[in-house]
């Protein structure tokens, strides 16, 4: 990026944003210009989101200045931002649910209205949905709860691009592949490089370091409501940004690769994906860790509903031998209870330890809740807060405090790790593996190669069938690509 020419789109000067006592944005300056791609890093709770909300002007500022081209906007507004052609795709998806893409797509476009706008509509966002994700099968006619989370995310981030008469300069992309397959991933952020190389600007937040040390040109770093670091991209590697965050350096390949001694082979979990007709099953045992791989929406997730579902009431075709929970991959239409505390949220799952008499105790889930919030680290000053005061990432390490710190003996994951940074991850592998060790038994959907790397052994899918069943020796990335474009016979 040359510097000293291009125009600055946007200065944000000793930025304070408050919660109460939590002070999430602490003095932040940072400046985004014409023509680069910022990557923006930190651990859960460090403040990106926050920060992103003021760019997009949908928080006010608690304290400092805002400049946007050559004027310093004093009642910045997520209108105003939108008419200075600054967008933000969110990580919580915002698209109505109960309308279809093309209509979704007038949403955010006033200028699409009059005679025929459906069809511009159709039109606009389909021919963005097929410059970003060639090949996609998403229709402008779908309605968007029909569709898995992670097309709805390629229609949300597709919308963002979407250009009718106002201008667009920058878009912020808050962790956007978080729900998208890897082959997906890498579409959306060639994409990224071309709008960039033809002079606009991107912020991109990603937990997923790869990404942001091969796609952006300049990386900060932030760290409890402060940036700590900023610099050229190329100037990075993995461990100066690991250390940069004040994460310990991974290290999951090697832990990942200690032998692990089964003692039993008692079954736990034995199921038939309803599209399945050559007799392969998956097949989990005590203290084994189970993984599902492949492209996303190819019947991991529905399988792992149907074993869900199958632990209450019999279902052809599974057997299930123990009590189960679930960690939710969409925590949003399915993981989280809104409307109540963190301790609560946590303690749902372990009702039955948590009970005095006839009434829940408590002492008892604030006990649970204060020892899950030391073990994984969720961020918060009070566990008795909302659960919506919690940043993303915090949310989805409660849903996992609710699942591991509950008495099931079988524990469905459905991706479960997305948005949750790296050195947090890396503890929860070690737990995840501890807890197999003491004879658990996981089944984890991931779209993230390098957690197969903890499994026993990986079924790998392909249109809602086992196309494939590789033992922990045989993973290779080129191999689960390879068998995800295979057919089961
Ligand atoms: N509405 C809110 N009410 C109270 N606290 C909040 C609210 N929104 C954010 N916070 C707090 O502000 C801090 C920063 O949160 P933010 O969402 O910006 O973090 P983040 O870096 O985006 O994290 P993640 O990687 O988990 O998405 C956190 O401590 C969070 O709990």
């Amino acid at each position: 990026m040359p510097a000293e020419v291009s125009r600055t789109i946007i200065r944000l000067d000793g930025v304070e944003k408050h919660f109460g006592a939590v002070r999430a944005l602490d003095g932040v300056d940072f400046a985004v210009a014409e023509g680069e791609c910022i990557g923006l890093v930190g651990h859960n709770g460090a403040g990106k989101s926050t920060l992103m909300h003021m760019i997009a002007g949908t928080l006010s500022l608690s304290g400092g200045r805002i400049t946007v081209g050559d004027t310093v906007e004093d009642s910045y507004s997520i209108l105003r931002a939108q008419q200075r052609g600054i967008r933000c795709v969110f990580q919580e998806l915002s698209l109505c649910p109960n309308l279809s893409v093309a209509e979704n797509t007038r949403v955010s476009h006033a200028a699409l209205r009059g005679f025929g706008w459906r069809h511009r509509a159709a039109t606009l966002i389909s021919a963005k949905l097929d410059e970003i994700f060639p090949g996609h099968d998403i229709s402008a006619s779908d309605i968007v709860s029909d569709l898995s989370i992670g097309r709805r995310q390629m229609v949300e981030i597709a919308r963002a691009f979407t250009v009718t008469d106002e201008p667009l300069d920058l878009v912020i992309l808050d962790e956007p592949t978080s729900s998208l397959d890897a082959q997906t991933a890498g579409q959306l952020l060639a994409f990224v490089r071309r709008f960039v190389t033809g002079g606009k600007s991107c912020i991109l937040i990603s937990h997923i370091l790869g990404e942001v040390l091969g796609n952006t040109d300049r990386i900060v770093v932030m760290r409890d409501g402060k940036v700590v670091v900023t610099d050229a991209a190329k100037s990075f590697n993995r461990i100066r940004l690991v250390a940069a965050m004040g994460s310990v350096e991974p290290r999951q390949k090697a832990a990942a690769a200690a032998a692990i001694v089964r003692t039993t082979s008692l079954e736990r979990v034995r199921a038939r994906p309803e599209r399945q007709t050559d007799g392969e099953e998956l097949v989990a045992r005590e203290g084994e860790i189970i993984g599902l791989a492949g492209l996303a929406g190819h019947g991991q997730t529905d399988l792992l509903l149907a074993i869900y579902r199958a632990a209450e009431r019999r279902r052809p075709g599974i057997s299930v031998t123990a009590p189960v929970a679930l960690v939710a991959g969409d925590r949003q239409s399915d993981g989280i209870f809104p409307q109540w505390s963190i301790a609560a949220n946590i303690g749902i799952r372990s009702l039955n330890r948590l009970r005095s008499g006839l009434l829940i105790s408590p002492r008892r889930e604030a006990d649970l809740a204060q020892d899950w919030q030391k073990k994984i680290k969720i961020r918060t000053p009070d566990m008795t807060n909302n659960i919506l005061s919690l940043s993303g990432g915090n949310q989805q390490k409660a849903l996992f405090a609710r699942a591991l710190g509950s008495d099931a003996k079988i524990v469905l994951m459905d991706d479960p790790m997305r948005g949750v940074d790296i050195g947090t991850k890396l503890e929860v592998y070690d737990l995840v593996r501890e807890e197999a060790q003491k004879g658990r038994t996981f089944l984890w959907y991931t779209t993230e190669t390098d957690e197969l790397d903890n499994c026993d052994h990986v079924y790998v899918f392909h249109n809602g069938r086992i196309v494939a069943n590789l033992a922990r020796s045989e993973l290779t990335e080129e191999r689960i690509i390879h068998s995800s474009f295979s057919e089961a016979g």
